[in-house]
């Protein structure tokens, strides 16, 4: 039987548009060599899911997601919108508790993050889940937005850099809890931090700038600002994988 996949975009402020439209065009990507369609499909035709795509304002259409994009905007106005409509604990529970996919872009890993430096004075409320603390603006104001290529490795041997659109962007400036060393457990406790992408700038020593942790991805630039699907169909991918493992994405791999 077809599974539906309903992937959610938290529409409270910032780029939801730009990500909804990169999906659809991604899930065009999704399927099988053999079977040009838009969903994933066995040998035998029939699509072993579906996708749906949908916007996010309220719990119960949360509850209605199998995944999760907290798109980029400004994370302190995320969380006042978010905290005003009861949003904030039921996101928690998204992520920390049902371990559902979670990939937040810019702001959206500023939310996804477990501390944050350089917040507004009196702090800003997070979601959490990555153990990681972010650094806001690291890169400075709207004006000094950049473009650069990014060598991001998960999305395969020799792959081309990725055009990464950094504006405003935090930084990984602290991994909390990293990934265990091959070999090493983590005392069965939850997954630990991996570093997914650094950016070298010049003279830089290299700032983290994508991350993920089981369940819960993080990119400080904006994707959904290019016409590139191919982290987006690497998402999905990983969508996909945790709906047939019925939830949580299961170890380090990538
Ligand atoms: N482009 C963005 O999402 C900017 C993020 C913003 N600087 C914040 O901290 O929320």
């Amino acid at each position: 039987m077809t599974k539906s996949i309903t992937v959610g975009v938290l529409a409270l402020q910032g780029g939801v548009i730009e990500h909804l439209n990169l999906l659809r065009k991604a899930t065009a990507h999704i399927s099988s060599a053999s079977s040009p369609t838009s969903t994933p499909q066995p040998p035998n035709g029939t699509p072993e899911f579906t996708f749906a795509f949908t916007e996010v304002r309220t719990a119960p259409q949360l509850a209605q997601c199998d995944a999760l994009i907290i798109p980029g905007g400004e994370s302190t106005t995320m969380a006042i919108v978010a905290r005003r409509l009861g949003l904030l604990d039921p996101l928690r529970e998204f992520v920390k508790i049902q371990h559902k996919p979670v990939w937040g872009t810019c702001a959206g890993l500023v939310m996804l993050a477990e501390q944050a430096a350089a917040t507004k004075q009196g702090g800003q409320e997070l979601v959490g889940g990555l153990d990681v603390r972010v650094l806001r603006n690291r890169f400075g104001t709207q004006i000094q937005s950049f473009v650069a290529p990014l060598e991001l490795p998960f999305l395969g041997e020799g792959a081309a850099p990725f055009r990464a659109v950094f504006i405003r962007a935090p930084v990984v400036e602290e991994v909390i809890a990293p990934a265990p060393v091959a070999g090493e457990g983590n005392g069965g406790e939850r997954e630990g931090v991996e570093v997914l992408g650094v950016f070298r700038g010049e003279g830089g020593e290299g700032d983290v700038v994508a991350v993920r942790q089981g369940n819960v991805f993080g990119t400080s630039f904006h994707p959904e600002l290019t016409d590139d699907v191919r982290i987006h169909v690497w998402w999905l991918g990983r969508v996909v994988e945790a709906a047939r493992h019925g939830g949580l994405v299961v170890g380090n791999g990538v």
